[in-house]
């Protein structure tokens, strides 16, 4: 069969876009595998999916699955990409809309300029919302990784997020410790790992090693968890502004007992048909 897709991405974070809604298709892990692939497949970080809701209360179900076949909880820039695909592709005209992900609800608004700012929902702290095991709820935990200690902090943003403070992220070893930490015992879902380099309270840049897809040029959650870390640990105010290798994101927080909100661009490159083995 041949299935519709949109190619799109947010700060060069891309995405394989699939309307569920009007296709009928099932995808398997391999599937999955193959059409991620950059040199064999269409290429992409993850795949989106736009399915019915559950809930009649919200207005779509958001499924997301990583480069290497996982179902995964939430993705933040995909977040926005799906806010615009829907209203593209006039599955909806609201300006406000209500999802479901494996992480929990989302509010997507689009706003007059064509950015999407995301209610990413309150980030939690507590080891065993991740999963990750540790005995308390600490501001840093200690990490033995290839024979080296080091200081993480650990958010879940629906997903799985560590984070490690470093002086520079140009010259800061996210391809040796990246697979190592998302791959540690300690994360028995595995984990996203953020390194930050803090410019100044409102400025952060940030690379991220994402599970399941490898270093990816941005990440929308993985900023959510920086920024929530930085700040709790006294590093950082709210608003901030996330450089990341594609670009800048602004996290809002203000409140700690309240929802931190993403700002970002969303860009739809090209649509497309691939048959389906
Ligand atoms: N790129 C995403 C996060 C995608 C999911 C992540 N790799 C995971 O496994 O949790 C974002 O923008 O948040």
């Amino acid at each position: 069969m041949l299935l519709h897709f949109t190619k799109m991405h947010g700060l060069g974070n891309d995405f394989m876009v699939v309307d569920l809604i009007t296709q009928r298709a099932r995808l398997l892990d391999e599937q999955v595998r193959e059409l991620a692939d950059r040199h064999f497949g269409i290429g992409f970080d993850q795949l989106l999916i736009v399915e019915p809701p559950l809930d009649p209360d919200m207005d779509f179900r958001y499924r997301i699955f990583n480069a290497d076949g996982s179902e995964v909880e939430n993705c933040g820039n995909g977040a926005r990409c799906f806010a615009r695909f829907v209203r593209d592709q006039r599955l909806t005209h609201k300006h406000e809309i209500h999802v479901e992900t494996r992480g929990g609800p989302l509010t997507l608004k689009v706003e007059n300029d064509g950015r999407v700012s995301v209610d990413m929902g309150v980030p939690r702290f507590a080891p065993q919302s991740l999963p990750f095991e540790a005995d308390e709820d600490r501001l840093r935990h200690r990490l033995e990784v290839d024979g080296e200690t080091h200081e993480i902090g650990v958010a879940s943003m629906g997903n799985p997020h560590a984070v490690l403070r470093v002086e520079d992220i140009d010259t800061a070893p996210v391809a040796r410790l990246g697979p190592a930490i998302e791959a540690h015992p300690r994360f028995p879902r595995r984990v996203n790992v953020g390194f930050m380099q803090v410019v100044s309270p409102h400025e952060i840049r940030l690379r991220v090693f994402e599970r399941g897809s490898g270093e990816t040029m941005a990440c929308g959650t993985g900023a959510c968890a920086a920024v929530a870390c930085g700040i709790r640990q006294g590093l950082l105010e709210s608003p901030v502004t996330v450089h990341l290798r594609g670009g800048d994101l602004t996290i809002a927080w203000p409140d700690q007992d309240a929802p931190l909100v993403m700002t970002g661009p969303v860009v739809r490159v090209f649509d497309g048909r691939v048959a389906l083995s």
